[in-house]
C-alpha cells in the first residue's frame, strides 16, 4: 500500500448557505500525481485553498503526514511543505525572469518582503545563493534561455514553467498546481505534462486541478471528482472514465470538458 502523505475527513468549507466543499473524504498517496476535476464551481479551488491554509474549513479534518493541520494559517501550512500555483501567475512585468525568481525566493523562504523590496544586507548576503537556486530552478524547468527576457515578454507557457520553478523554490513536499495547463495550445501542454512528470520522478507529491482531459489520463496516478462540493467518485483514469456518475456529471456529450 502507498503511504498517505495527505488525508481529509468530512472536510467542509461554506460560504453562507453554499457549502463549497462538502464532506469531502480524500487521500493523496505520497510520490504520486492526484488529479482534481469536476465541473466549473465543483469546489475544486476551494479544496485546494482549505489544503494551502488560504481559507479555514468549516468542518472535518486534514491531515497532513499524520498531524492534524485544518487550523493552520498559508505560511504554517507553506513551513509544512505545500507550496501552490494559482490560475494566473503575478510576475514583475518590468524585471527579468531571472529577478523574478531570485525576489519570488525570497519571498518564499525566510527574508521577508520588506527585505525583498529594499535589499536589506541579509539579502544582498543571500544574494549569491538565491542566484545559484535560481539558475538551478531555471535549468530545471527548461528556461534557462530565457532568464534575462523581461517577464512581460515571456509566452503563456514560460510563465506556468516560471511558476512551477517559484513553487519549487521552497522545496516543498506536495506540490499544488491548480490548472498548470490553463490557456496554452496543445503542443504546449504535451511539454507541461512532461515536466509534471518529471518533478514527479523527484520524489515530489503532485496535485493538480485541470480541465484538459487528455492531459489528467495521461497523467494522473489517482483522480478525485468534485461536483456540486461532493466528492462523487475516485480511482485511477480507468475507473473514471467508465464512472456512470462521472459521465454524467462532467464527462459525457455536451460537456466542455469531454473534448
Ligand atoms: N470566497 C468565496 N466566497 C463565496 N463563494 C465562493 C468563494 N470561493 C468560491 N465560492 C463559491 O464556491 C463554489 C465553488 O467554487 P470553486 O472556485 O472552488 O470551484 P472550481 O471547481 O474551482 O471552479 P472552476 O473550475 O470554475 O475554477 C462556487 O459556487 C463559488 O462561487
Amino acid at each position: 500500500m502507498p503511504e498517505i502523505i495527505l488525508e481529509t475527513k468530512a472536510l467542509t468549507k461554506r460560504f453562507g448557505g453554499l457549502a463549497a466543499v462538502k464532506d469531502v473524504d480524500a487521500k493523496v498517496e505520497k510520490g504520486r500525481i492526484t488529479a482534481i476535476i469536476g465541473p466549473n464551481g465543483a469546489g475544486k479551488t476551494t479544496f485546494f485553498n482549505l489544503i494551502s491554509g488560504t481559507f479555514p474549513s468549516t468542518s472535518g479534518e486534514l491531515w497532513l503526514e499524520g498531524q492534524r493541520v485544518e487550523r493552520k494559517r498559508p505560511d504554517q501550512m507553506a513551513q509544512l511543505g505545500i507550496a501552490r500555483t494559482f490560475q494566473t501567475t503575478s510576475l514583475f512585468d518590468g524585471a527579468t525572469v531571472m529577478d523574478n525568481l531570485i525576489v519570488g525566493h525570497r519571498l518564499r523562504t525566510s527574508s521577508g518582503l520588506m527585505d525583498a523590496i529594499f535589499q536589506t544586507s541579509r539579502l544582498k548576503a543571500d544574494e549569491r545563493s538565491c542566484r545559484a537556486k535560481a539558475e538551478e530552478a531555471l535549468d530545471f524547468v527548461g528556461l534557462t534561455h530565457v532568464a534575462n527576457r523581461l517577464a512581460a515578454d515571456v509566452t503563456q507557457e514560460e510563465r506556468k514553467r516560471i511558476a512551477f520553478a517559484l513553487a519549487l523554490a521552497t522545496d516543498p513536499k506536495i506540490l499544488l498546481l491548480d490548472e498548470p495547463a490553463g490557456g496554452v495550445n496543445p503542443e504546449e501542454t504535451v511539454g507541461l505534462a512532461d515536466l509534471i512528470r518529471k518533478i514527479s520522478a523527484t520524489g515530489l507529491t503532485v496535485c493538480l486541478i485541470e480541465h484538459k482531459m487528455d492531459m489528467v489520463m495521461g497523467l494522473a496516478d489517482h483522480i478525485i471528482v468534485l461536483d456540486h462540493g461532493e466528492k462523487i467518485a475516485d480511482g485511477t483514469p480507468a475507473e473514471i472514465r467508465a464512472n456512470p456518475l462521472v459521465i454524467e456529471a462532467y464527462l459525457g456529450a455536451g460537456h466542455d470538458a469531454a473534448a
